[in-house]
């Protein structure tokens, strides 16, 4: 059985999945980091890959860009592949006092997009990481020597000319990213009763307007990649 977006066996996805938005990244980190990547889906070209990171089962899978991308790669995982913890690895708008490159783990997901609404009869969902995850996260951030900040983020569904006062508004709540899923991801895994996490690089920086170069986007973030590895895996016993 496949799905209408992943034509992946049932079984050659892995239990742990690391999402990053753009497919490319998801090919580059396969081969970079794990053991004996297969490729198990090109469907729509959004590819992805399963192999194993110090001897556990991961696929690393590009999710698209926005919510409703993400949305259908996530409950299709889920649903379909038994997919029991997610980690976005995406880069993101920095605001206040960060640095292109730093990197962000976000505890709490805010957004303009109203998916989560949809799904929760219009009420404002709190969204926000697995503690588990997080935890994993900050303890391999000092264990592999990468600075690494807990941080709220935003999640909106414009990219270009979104609200002018969008900018003061996250300063004024002390969010330091934005992108474009995180907010999306944690709604769906509490729906399926999955673990997710967001580990993202801050790539443009909305008041400077510092930006990292989009090679740098698919191909410099491999220390993102091993710290939700890290994360997600954590050395057996
Ligand atoms: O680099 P990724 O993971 O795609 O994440 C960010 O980059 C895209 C926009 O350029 C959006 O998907 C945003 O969330
Ligand atoms: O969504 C995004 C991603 C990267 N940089 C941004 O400013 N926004």
């Amino acid at each position: 059985m496949s799905t209408p977006h992943i034509e992946a066996a049932v079984g050659a996805i892995a239990d742990t999945v690391l999402l990053p938005g753009d497919p490319l990244r998801a090919r580059f980190l396969a081969h970079e980091l794990l053991e004996a990547p297969v490729q198990v889906n090109a469907r729509r070209n959004m590819l992805g890959y399963s192999g194993h990171w110090r001897g556990q089962p991961v696929t690393v899978m590009g999710g698209g860009m926005g919510i409703p991308s993400t949305a259908i790669y996530v409950t299709e995982l889920a649903r379909t592949y038994g997919v029991r913890r997610i980690i976005r690895v995406g880069t993101c708008g920095g605001v206040g006092d960060v640095e292109i490159g730093d990197v962000l783990l976000a505890q709490s997901g805010s957004t303009d997009s109203r998916f989560n609404r949809m799904q929760f009869g219009g009420h404002d969902l709190s969204t926000c990481a697995d503690f588990a995850l997080l935890r994993a996260a900050v303890d391999a951030a000092v264990e592999q020597g990468v600075p690494a900040r807990v941080a709220s983020v935003f999640s909106t569904d414009c990219f270009y000319d979104g609200d002018p006062q969008l900018l003061a508004h996250l300063r004024r709540h002390r969010i330091h990213g934005i992108e474009m899923e995180t907010a999306g991801l944690y709604g769906l895994a509490m729906r399926e009763g999955s673990a997710a996490l967001a580990v993202l690089a801050v790539s443009d920086h909305l008041e400077s307007g510092a930006s990292m170069p989009p090679e740098q986007r698919e191909q410099g973030l491999l220390a993102l990649g091993r710290l939700a590895l890290a994360a997600a895996l954590p050395a057996q016993g």
